[in-house]
């Protein structure tokens, strides 16, 4: 078997279309365009890349981004008083601040102080907790584009076995909501778990967000899986690779993510998504 390779980067792409669509239509309404707030703090080079692309996708939606490029020295108290500020400023609809931040500052206590309804990241406990309870207002960018993914692939994780590998704030723990709103049965593997390649042998969907360049190995995959790569790992040789070893994977899976062109763009589209979310529901 050879698996089909799902196309983040093409699906992305029309995500962002549709978000295109939806802002005109904002705008013939008389309505501002969304605005989103980015933060982004110190010289982290790949924080860097994703910010800019993240500025560039809002041109190409019609979303106006303002850019808070801050030096690795600022505080926490500095940090805060910009995000209260954003807060209060009618004109923002959204306000991100780029991880990870320097190691002074506490990325909980910025989270927290950004009002859940402008936390285009759905990282606040409030929206992390509307997720939870089955109410979903704003959700974490990528665990949200890995099921637009799915949904676009004709894929149905309902009655199917998820297993997911990583149990992060931003990926792992949401992802896992995500898989159970939509009626999987799910496991979440982490640093404790006794037999990875058991509970990854009997997935029907994988998604691996450890942050380890191929971590989960190609004969754990059951055949016919779903195999959704989220780790973005750069090598010393410059290149990128996932947390899967991808072409053992590919030999048993029905389908799987590339890296780069799998995840990582969704998790950019769905920002803009989640923007537009954000913008429609102040007015
Ligand atoms: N505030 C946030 N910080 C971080 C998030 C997040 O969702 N919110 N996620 C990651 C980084 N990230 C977005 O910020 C991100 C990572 C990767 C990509 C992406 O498009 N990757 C490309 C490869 C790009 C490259 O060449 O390096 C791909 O996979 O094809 C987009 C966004 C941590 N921080």
């Amino acid at each position: 078997m050879s698996a089909q390779i799902i196309d983040g980067k093409a699906v992305a792409a029309a995500l962002i279309e549709e978000v295109r669509t939806g802002v005109d239509a904002r705008l013939a309404a008389g309505k501002r365009a969304p605005a989103l707030a980015v933060i982004l703090i110190g010289d982290d080079p790949a924080s860097a890349v994703y910010v800019r692309n993240k500025k560039k996708s809002c041109e190409k939606a019609g979303i106006r981004s303002l850019a808070w490029d801050l030096p690795a020295s600022t505080t926490q108290a500095e940090l805060l008083a910009i995000v209260d500020q954003l807060n209060a400023d009618d004109e923002v609809d959204g306000i991100l601040v780029q991880l990870p931040l320097p190691k002074h500052i506490d990325p909980q206590a910025v989270i927290e102080r950004i009002a859940p309804h402008k936390d285009v990241d759905g990282f606040h406990p409030y929206n992390m907790g509307r997720l939870a309870i089955k109410m979903p207002l704003l959700r974490p960018c990528t665990p949200r584009g890995v099921m637009t993914l799915l949904e676009k692939y004709g894929i149905d994780p309902k009655g199917k076995k998820a297993v997911i590998v990583g149990a992060s704030n931003i990926v792992g723990r949401p992802q896992a909501l995500e898989m159970l709103l939509a009626r999987a049965t799910v496991t979440v593997c982490h640093s404790a778990t006794e037999n990875l390649a058991a509970e990854v042998a009997g997935a029907d969907i994988v998604v691996a967000a450890i942050g380890k360049p191929g971590f989960v190995k190609g004969e754990w995959i059951k055949p016919g899986a779903v195999v959704i790569d989220v780790g973005i790992n750069r090598l010393a040789d410059g290149s990128l690779a996932g947390d899967v070893e991808f072409s053992p994977a590919c030999e048993r899976a029905a389908f799987i993510t590339p890296v780069p062109g799998g995840v990582g763009p969704m998790t950019i589209a769905t920002l803009l998504q989640n923007t537009l979310d954000c913008a429609n529901l102040h007015a």
